[in-house]
């Protein structure tokens, strides 16, 4: 398959990134690719280092060693609103809504600090999380995890990002909410977009992912295909 140059320019990678916590090294030479066009996951047990990644690869941890790169920029020094108007979005393990803001209105949010301002992506943003009727005029602080979980979705999206970091996305959703994070995911990555998931619900893992890493002690043990990594995790019973 050939790769264009405007696709080199969007793949995000570690080369031998540590970070440390005062003396503790919870990241030690985690080296890895987050290409266009894919979901890539994160699994792992408590304490593995992903969310450290996540910092590392979003601003918001600097690491002691080694370097992030976006295509060819070395970003590993920028802070993370630099970051995300390059195109690199996030969303948390802990919910980071604004309660007092409506949901459209923090979605807005997402398109002042993203890469480009587009008015337009705010109601695409809506529309494809579900959250272009009543709800949008609604406060965030009355709505459910699953509803916030969208509106954090969406907020990242209205900025337009090229790479997106997601933490736990499915955390406190409901069976149908998760086929419907999972088919937007999809949707997302045939567009383009570079998907970086930490997810514990290893059966969406299975359907979503393209390519596995698990992580352990701070290090990547294992990655490939889902069908070959989960057996491999399953196997070594590792609680994810
Ligand atoms: N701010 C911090 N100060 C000190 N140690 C930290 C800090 N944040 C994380 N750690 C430690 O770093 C290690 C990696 O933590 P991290 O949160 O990255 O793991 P994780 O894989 O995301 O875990 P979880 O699945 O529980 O979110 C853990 O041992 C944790 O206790």
């Amino acid at each position: 398959m050939a790769i264009s140059r405007r696709t080199l320019a969007h793949i995000l990678t570690t080369h031998h990134l540590q970070a440390r916590y005062d003396g503790f090294t919870a990241l030690d030479d985690v080296t890895l690719t987050v290409p266009p066009g894919h979901i890539t996951a994160i699994i792992g047990p408590n304490g593995a280092g992903k969310t450290t990644l996540f910092h590392c690869l979003a601003g918001t941890h600097r690491p002691a060693h080694g370097q992030v790169l976006l295509g060819t920029r070395d970003i590993t020094r920028l802070p993370a609103h630099a970051r995300t108007r390059l195109g690199i979005a996030r969303t948390f393990q802990q919910l980071a809504v604004f309660p007092s803001l409506t949901v459209a209105d923090n979605v807005r949010v997402g398109a002042e600090q993203g890469r480009v301002r587009d008015p337009a992506a705010v109601e695409r943003a809506l529309r494809l999380l579900g959250l272009d009727g009543p709800l949008r005029s609604m406060p965030a602080a009355d709505l459910p995890t699953g509803t916030l979980r969208r509106v954090e979705l969406a907020r990242a999206l209205a900025g337009s990002p090229r790479v997106l970091l997601l933490d736990e996305p499915a955390a406190g959703l409901d069976t149908a909410e998760v086929t419907a994070l999972a088919r937007v995911l999809k949707a997302l990555a045939a567009d383009g977009t570079a998907l970086l998931v930490v997810e514990h619900d290893l059966d969406l893992v299975a359907d979503l992912a393209d390519t596995v890493h698990v992580m352990a002690a701070g290090r990547i043990v294992a990655s490939g295909p889902p069908d070959r990594v989960l057996d491999v995790a399953g196997s070594q019973e590792t609680p994810v």
